[in-house]
C-alpha cells in the first residue's frame, strides 16, 4: 500500500485558471454578448433518489442554484433524475420552477454569489439584507408547502392553485418506487418561458425513468445514463455536469472556470473532465467525523492531476459528452475551433415536440439498454457500487485524460454525513464498490497500469484496495495489547538500535501526513480528527466492507446502494455542533469500537501496572507495546466517554457496551492460547 502511495506524490500539479482573460482570448475581444454567444451550451444532471432521505426543497435549491449561473440561460439545461419516482420530488420542482422566476432575476440584479436560496437566506445578508424580505418570504412559503407534503406524504388538492400543475402532478400520482413507468415532464422551456422581467430562463427537466422489479437499474450510474440520453434527445449540449442532489453551486462563474481547460487547444483533444474537488459546508471546527476527506478529495487529486488527472468523484465534474462514446482516437475530429468540444447550437425544435418527448421516453426504459453497449463501452460504466470511480478509470485507460480543479472559492459544496454511523455505512459502501473493480478483469494492478501509465495503475490499484488497511490496522489495535497484557514483547526494547527505527518510521509517517494536510490548508485539529477517523474507518468500515464483499462474492448477499441521509435530527446536530460523538444507534460498527477500546484500556492498565512493579527493564521492555495501546486509547477517548462516562442520548447503548465487555473479555482469553 505504502507503495502504490507513492504513485499520487510523483508528479503533484496545482492549477490556477484565469477565467475572463482565457475566454477573452479564446472567443476572440472584449465583446461581452459575442463572448455569450460563443458559449457551449450545458445540460446539468442531478440525481436525487429518495425524498425521505434527500429532501425535494434542498434538491430544488441545488437545481435553482445551477439555473442562476453566470451564463446565458437559454444554453443551460438542467435534468433531474429522480430515482424514488415521487410525486413529493415531482411536486417541489414545480414549486421550484415558479419561483425561479424570480429567484433568476433577483440574483443577477443584486450580483450574489450565494445562488442556492437555502444556503443564501442563512447567511447574514440573505436573513435581513436589504431589498431581500419579498423573495425570502417567498422561498418561504414554497418550502413550507414541500415541507407539509413531505409531512403528509402526499400532495394534497388544495396545495395545487394552477391548473396545469395539476395536469403535471396527476401524472406522477401513485408511482411506487421499484415499479413504474418513465415520466418527463419540462417544467420550463428556455424559448417559451420567460422570469419575471421577460428574460429568457434555463430549461428544467423532471426525468424519472422507467423502473421494473424485473431489470436492473444500476443505481446511479444507470440514471447517469438515462439522462445522458434523454438530454441528447433534448438539447445535446456538448458538455454536461454531473452533480449530487446536495453539492449546490457556490460560484456562478463555475461553467468558466472549467471552459478554461475544455476550450483549451493544447490539451481538449484528449481530455475528458474538470472535476472539481467535493467540498463541505456546515463542518464543525474539529471536523469530528473527518467528512471533509481532505486526502482523498484534493492532496491525491493533485498528485492524479500530474498523471493523467484525477479520478471522478461523482458530482461537481464537467464531462465532454463525446469522451463518454469511445476513445479520443476513435472519434473524428471536431470540426470547430475547440478540439474537444463543438460550440455549435442544436436546431430548434421545441423541447416539448410530441416527437422529442415520445422519443425521450423510449430513451428512458427500463428495456433500452438490453443488448447495448451501455454500460460496459459507453456511458457511465456498471458493475461497482462507485460508479464514479470506475467510470473515471475506465476512461483513463481509454486515453483520456482530465484536470483538477480546485479554485479558492469551493465551486460547490455539499452535506458531509454528520452522524458517525451513516458516515461509515457510506464508506462500507464505497469499500465494497472499490473491491468489485480490484477483483475484476480491469483491476487496476493488472489492465490499468498497462492501458492507463504504470503511476496512474498504482494510483486506482491504491484506491481499489483501499479495504485491506483493515488488516494491518487491527492487527495493531489487538495484538500488540495481548502480548502486553500476557508479558510477551513483540517490539524491540527501548535500548536497542530497533527502536530507533520504529520510532523513526512512527513520527516521520505522522510528521508527513500532518504536513500534506497543512498544506492544503487544514488545521492541527482536523488533522488529529482526520487521522483518528482514519483508525475508525479502518475498524470498521474496511472490515465489514471486506467481509460484505466476501459475502456478495459467495452469492449470500447482493450489493446494494444504502443511500446516504441528508436529514438529521436536531439533537444530532446540537451535538455535532458542540464537537461530541453521536453514537445513539444500536450499530455494529460501534460494538467493534467498543471491543477495541475496552481492550486498548485494559492493556494499558496492566502494562504499566506490570512495569511498574518489575525491579528493572520494565519498560525497557515494553515500552512500545505500552507507548501504543496509550495511543490507540487516546483516539479512542470519545469511544470510552460515550460507553461509561457520558449520559445523553448520543452515548453507546447499554446493550452495545455490554456486548463489548464481553466481545474483549472472549478476546482477551483467546489471547491467552496464543502467548
Ligand atoms: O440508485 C440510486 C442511488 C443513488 N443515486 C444518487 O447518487 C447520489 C449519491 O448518493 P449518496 O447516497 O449521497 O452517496 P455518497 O456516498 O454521499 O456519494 C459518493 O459516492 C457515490 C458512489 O458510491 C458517488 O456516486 C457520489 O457522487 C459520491 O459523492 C445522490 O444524489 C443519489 O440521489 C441515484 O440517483 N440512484
Ligand atoms: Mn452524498
Amino acid at each position: 500500500m505504502w507503495l502504490f502511495l507513492q504513485a499520487f506524490r510523483w508528479r503533484p500539479v496545482r492549477r490556477k485558471e484565469h477565467p475572463h482573460l482565457l475566454l477573452e482570448a479564446m472567443i476572440g475581444g472584449r465583446d461581452n454578448s459575442l463572448q455569450q454567444q460563443k458559449l457551449p451550451a450545458l445540460d446539468v444532471f442531478i440525481c436525487t433518489a429518495d425524498p425521505c432521505k434527500e429532501p425535494p426543497a434542498s434538491v430544488a435549491s441545488t437545481a435553482l442554484s445551477v439555473m442562476a449561473y453566470d451564463y446565458p440561460a437559454e444554453k443551460i439545461s438542467v435534468y433531474v433524475s429522480d430515482d424514488g419516482g415521487s410525486e413529493l420530488t415531482l411536486f417541489a420542482f414545480v414549486e421550484a420552477a415558479r419561483f425561479a422566476r424570480h429567484w433568476l432575476p433577483f440574483c443577477k440584479e443584486n450580483g450574489i454569489d450565494q445562488r442556492s436560496p437555502d444556503a443564501y437566506f442563512t447567511t447574514s445578508a440573505g436573513r435581513d439584507g436589504y431589498g431581500s424580505e419579498k423573495i425570502r418570504l417567498m422561498y418561504q412559503s414554497m418550502k413550507e408547502k414541500v415541507e407539509s407534503t413531505m409531512e403528509k406524504g402526499f400532495v394534497s388538492n388544495d396545495l395545487i392553485i394552477h391548473e396545469e400543475d395539476y395536469d403535471i402532478l396527476k401524472k406522477g400520482k401513485g408511482f411506487s418506487r421499484r415499479d413504474h413507468p418513465s415520466m418527463i415532464q419540462v417544467l420550463l422551456e428556455s424559448g417559451k418561458d420567460c422570469d419575471i422581467n421577460g428574460n429568457a430562463m434555463p430549461n428544467l427537466i423532471y426525468v424519472s425513468r422507467e423502473k421494473s422489479s424485473t431489470s436492473p437499474h444500476n443505481f446511479k450510474a444507470g440514471a447517469l445514463n438515462t439522462l445522458l440520453r434523454v438530454s441528447s434527445v433534448m438539447t445535446n449540449a456538448p458538455i454536461f455536469l454531473t452533480l449530487d442532489c446536495d453539492m449546490c453551486s457556490n460560484d456562478p462563474q463555475a461553467p468558466q472556470r472549467a471552459l478554461c481547460y475544455l476550450l483549451d487547444p493544447s490539451m481538449a483533444s484528449k481530455l475528458s473532465f474538470v472535476q472539481f474537488p467535493q467540498r463541505y459546508r456546515g463542518l464543525d471546527d474539529d471536523d469530528i467525523y473527518g467528512g471533509e476527506l481532505r486526502r482523498l478529495f484534493r492532496i491525491n487529486s493533485q498528485g492524479l492531476d500530474g498523471l493523467c488527472g484525477p479520478n471522478y468523484v461523482g458530482t461537481g465534474c464537467f464531462f465532454v459528452r463525446r469522451s463518454l462514446f469511445g476513445p479520443p482516437s476513435s472519434l473524428p475530429s471536431s470540426p470547430s475551433a475547440f478540439a474537444g468540444v463543438d460550440c455549435t447550437t442544436k436546431a430548434d425544435v421545441s423541447i416539448r415536440a410530441d416527437g422529442t418527448v415520445k422519443k425521450a421516453h423510449e430513451v428512458a426504459g427500463c428495456r433500452y439498454e438490453l443488448h447495448t453497449m451501455w454500460g460496459s463501452m459507453i456511458g457511465f460504466r456498471y458493475g461497482s457500487l462507485v460508479e464514479d470511480y470506475y467510470t473515471g478509470y475506465r476512461l483513463h485507460c481509454e486515453g483520456w485524460r482530465s484536470v483538477f480543479c480546485d479554485p479558492e472559492r469551493p465551486a460547490f459544496l455539499g452535506d458531509s454525513p454528520r452522524n458517525l454511523n451513516d458516515g461509515l455505512s457510506q464508506c462500507r459502501r464505497w469499500v465494497v464498490g472499490l473491491y468489485e473493480v480490484a477483483f475484476s478483469r480491469f483491476s487496476p494492478l493488472t489492465y490499468g497500469t498497462r492501458k492507463a501509465s504504470f503511476s496512474t495503475g498504482l494510483c486506482y490499484a491504491y484506491y481499489a484496495f483501499w479495504g485491506a488497511w483493515c488488516i494491518p490496522i487491527t492487527v495493531y489495535a489487538l495484538i500488540p495489547q495481548l502480548g502486553l497484557i500476557y508479558d510477551t514483547p513483540l517490539f524491540p526494547k527501548v535500548s536497542s538500535t530497533g527502536f530507533y527505527l520504529y520510532t523513526y518510521l512512527f513520527l516521520a509517517s505522522y510528521c508527513h501526513d500532518l504536513i500534506e494536510f497543512l498544506r492544503v490548508e487544514g488545521t492541527t485539529r482536523r488533522w488529529w480528527s482526520d487521522q483518528r477517523m482514519w483508525m475508525i474507518r479502518g475498524l470498521t468500515s474496511f472490515s465489514f466492507g471486506t467481509m460484505e464483499y466476501a459475502l456478495n462474492q459467495m452469492g449470500v448477499s447482493a450489493p446494494g446502494f444504502s443511500l446516504t441521509s441528508k436529514v438529521m435530527e436536531d439533537d444530532q446536530n446540537a451535538l455535532y455542533d458542540e464537537g461530541v460523538f453521536y453514537f445513539g444507534v444500536p450499530s455494529p460498527f460501534f460494538t467493534l469500537l467498543g471491543t477495541v477500546a475496552i481492550v486498548n484500556l485494559s492493556s494499558l492498565v496492566v502494562g504499566v501496572l506490570k512495569a511498574t512493579r518489575k525491579e528493572e527493564g520494565g519498560f525497557d521492555e515494553m515500552f512500545l507495546q505500552i507507548f501504543i495501546s496509550g495511543f490507540a486509547v487516546l483516539n479512542c477517548l470519545p469511544v470510552i466517554e460515550a460507553m461509561f462516562i457520558r449520559r445523553d442520548g448520543g452515548r453507546i447503548p447499554r446493550k452495545i457496551t455490554n456486548l463489548s465487555i464481553l466481545l474483549a473479555g472472549l478476546l482477551c482469553s483467546f489471547g491467552y492460547f496464543i502467548f
